[in-house]
């Protein structure tokens, strides 16, 4: 039996405890607590260790920009015990031995939980439906389809694959991209992109699929997850479709509650990602729509890019940022340090509801005796300066470098594991 004494935390940024951890589990909560091993907490904040639902980690296929290995070093990193690992790699994930390679990749490595999402349709080509099923019986037990990157246009098999997925109680997580609205898009549709010359990317192209979507799973009453919602309108259809009680859930990244259109006037690349940065306007609804529970996750959409692919001329750049290292970060800075949300709601939204929706078992659950210890500890008085050669990702695609953000993780553990300890992956176990 291997136990260890996590001294000196705040959980939620409450009252300090020490948390005794036996074999991967919580086995006491209190003050004063005592075991042969100690690791001292510093006082600092502990969340449950973060989920994240959606990240590109690239393998197989494009192994150039990331691995398996590299993505999920830079997951714990970031606090995360978990992440979704998206379905556009090559060979896409569109069958159960390929979601089963990923999944044991992310076994072999251990630094975070690898949770494959699979393809909606064959190849991602929006034509026939992939072996869903298949998937979800596989050793890999997918419950999150998407053609992220691509939107299942075709309303025919959107309709069917929200069927299908309910035999598994699975969930269909839609890129909600009209593609004739958006042929050619490069940034957000507005004053702006017709001033630099950039084709533009309408928020109702967003919005038109969204609508369709929730009325499409209320009417087959199944579940739908919107990724990476980013306007104001679609905030507002989905607090509809809530009000209605369709079974949505919806995600919004870090980059989207901080970062405006204004920053392609520097024609960097860096600021190129699908869905488009957009307005101040479209900001400020997204954060409302967080704080206010419509919008129910923060996801992190970890986009991953060579160099090659985005030091370049912006039409021909990949879409795409990292996120993975600086979530919580950017999510402390834009929501937490103004007061919109507690770190209680910070839990909810970035470790319990993305593992519900995932329903991925063993994360996301409270700080809690009985309870796998997956655990981040945080030090939000911290600061520091974002620096991309920094990173554990292969890529550098992070539009923070040289911003200074608060916060930082300080130690991760998965299972009672230390994957990261003083801020420093941390591989050899000698806390497992
Ligand atoms: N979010 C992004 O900007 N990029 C994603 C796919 C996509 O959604 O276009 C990627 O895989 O790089």
């Amino acid at each position: 039996m291997s136990t260890f004494i996590l001294r000196n935390v705040r959980p939620f940024g409450g009252d300090a405890v020490d948390i005794a951890v036996t074999d991967g589990l919580i086995t006491e909560i209190g003050t004063g607590l005592s075991g042969e091993e100690v690791v001292d907490g510093g006082g600092h904040l502990v969340l449950p260790g973060l989920v994240d639902l959606h990240t590109h980690l690239r393998e197989p296929g494009r192994e150039d920009a990331e691995t398996v290995r590299t993505g999920s070093q830079a997951a714990a990193l970031g606090g995360f015990t978990c992440v979704h690992a998206m379905a556009n790699t090559d060979p896409v994930a569109d069958t159960a031995g390929v979601v089963e390679q990923v999944y044991r990749l992310g076994v072999e490595h251990g630094y975070c939980d690898v949770q494959p999402v699979g393809a909606v349709t064959v190849g991602l080509a929006g034509e026939r439906l992939a072996e869903l099923g298949a998937m979800a019986t596989s050793a890999a037990g997918v419950r999150v389809f998407s053609d992220d990157g691509k939107c299942v246009s075709d309303a025919v098999l959107m309709r069917r694959a929200l069927e299908y997925v309910k035999a598994f109680d699975g969930v269909i997580a839609q890129h909600a991209q009209e593609p004739r609205l958006t042929e050619g898009a490069q940034m957000n549709e507005g004053p702006l992109s017709g001033e630099l010359g950039l084709t533009g990317w309408p928020a109702v192209a967003e919005e038109a699929i969204i609508a369709r979507d929730v009325l499409l799973a209320e009417h087959v009453g199944s579940r739908l997850h919107v990724c990476h919602l980013s306007t104001r309108g679609s905030v507002e259809i989905v607090r509809w479709a809530k009000s209605r009680g369709i079974d949505v859930t919806a995600e919004v990244t870090p980059h989207h509650l901080l970062l405006t259109d204004d920053l392609v006037r520097s024609y960097d690349p860096i600021y190129k990602v699908n869905p488009p940065l957009r307005s101040p306007d479209d900001v400020q609804a997204v954060r409302e729509g967080l704080a206010d529970g419509t919008i129910d996750i923060v996801a992190t959409d970890h986009a991953p890019h060579p160099m090659e692919d985005k030091e370049c001329e912006w039409n021909v750049a990949a879409f795409g940022m990292l996120g993975l290292e600086t979530a919580l970060s950017v999510v402390q800075q834009t929501m937490v340090d103004t007061g919109a949300i507690g770190w209680e709601r910070v839990a909810e939204a970035m470790s319990a509801a993305p593992a519900r929706i995932g329903r991925v078992s063993g994360h996301g659950r409270p700080l809690a005796v009985g309870e796998p210890a997956n655990l981040v500890v945080y030090d939000p008085t911290a600061r520091r300066t974002v620096e991309a050669a920094a990173s554990a990702s292969l890529s550098r695609n992070t539009p923070y470098a040289g911003l200074e953000l608060p916060g930082r993780v300080v130690a991760t553990f998965l299972r009672g594991r230390a994957t990261v300890l003083d801020g420093a992956l941390f591989s050899e176990g000698a806390l497992s």
